[in-house]
């Protein structure tokens, strides 16, 4: 394993039941890149990005064969989901804070954590809505409730939500999809930001997307990852002829 690959992905199958919906996958994900996965709906971006911390195991009949190292652990080894979920945070297409305030959204995994200590919450508050580019928008009104604000603020809530535990990588299953071009080119600006410090995993179906904001692009077709490497060569010189195909907008 290189020393800054942050996921190995080796032989990758999953099962829904009798279905194969992810077919031999290969791939190192480096650390503290954007890596964007795009395909067709369907093709299986959205499962290979849950398999990254588990959120598949909470599906009924899904089976996984393969393995996958996060850092130098296996994930599907004998280890503790729940810590692997505050490392592994993720972000979803359709902004989801809790009904609380958006002081209570973001101390909610801290408190749940164990941190009681106001003054540290308050800290940890901060700093998630400074980093989720949030805190100067809301840090008149933590206590009101956080359903209140924007779809593209609750987005970014949802973003220091995940901060907050202190992760080591983001999945954001389109993130933006559900948002308006404003906040969208917010949400990129803040991916391009974070990956300083994360390493940042996001499905996208706009190709405009992946190919401003990632470093590495994915391309998945029927479950099989067809083709996978550097986003500007993938964009501009594709070697299959599918994924010339798709990014051409031929089909999907
Ligand atoms: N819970 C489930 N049970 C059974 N089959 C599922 C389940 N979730 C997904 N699938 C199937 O697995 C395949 C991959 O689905 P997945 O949602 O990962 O694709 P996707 O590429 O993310 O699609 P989209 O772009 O539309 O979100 C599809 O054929 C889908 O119908």
């Amino acid at each position: 394993m290189k020393n800054n690959t942050k996921f190995d992905v080796k032989d990758l199958d999953l099962y829904y039941g009798d279905f194969k919906a992810l077919k031999a996958v290969n791939m190192a994900i480096n650390e503290k890149e954007i890596t964007a996965l795009i395909g067709p709906s369907g093709c299986g971006k959205s499962t290979f990005l849950r398999t990254l911390n588990r959120m598949n195991d909470l599906i009924e009949g899904v089976r996984v064969e393969g393995s996958i190292r996060l850092d130098d652990e296996d994930i599907y080894g004998d280890i503790d989901v729940i810590k692997l979920r505050s490392r592994v945070g993720m972000v979803f297409q359709k902004p989801n804070p809790f009904p609380m305030s958006i002081f209570d959204n973001i101390a909610y995994g801290p408190r749940a954590h164990g941190i009681k200590k106001k003054s540290q919450l308050n800290e940890i508050v901060e700093k998630s809505l400074r980093r989720a580019a949030i805190w100067d928008e809301v840090k008149d009104r933590l206590k009101r409730n956080a359903l209140g604000l924007s779809g593209g603020q609750q987005q970014r809530i949802c973003i220091a939500r995940a901060l907050a535990v202190e992760p080591e990588v983001l999945l954001m299953d389109e993130p933006t999809s559900a948002l308006d071009p404003i906040s969208t080119l917010k949400i990129e600006d803040l991916a391009t930001e974070l990956k300083k410090d994360y390493s940042i995993i996001i499905v996208t179906h706009n190709m405009q997307q992946a190919a401003r904001i990632s470093d590495k692009t994915a391309f998945f077709l029927l479950g099989e990852l067809l083709e996978y490497g550097e986003t500007d060569k993938l964009f501009s010189n594709p070697v299959n002829e599918k994924t010339e195909a798709y990014i051409t907008g031929r089909f999907g």
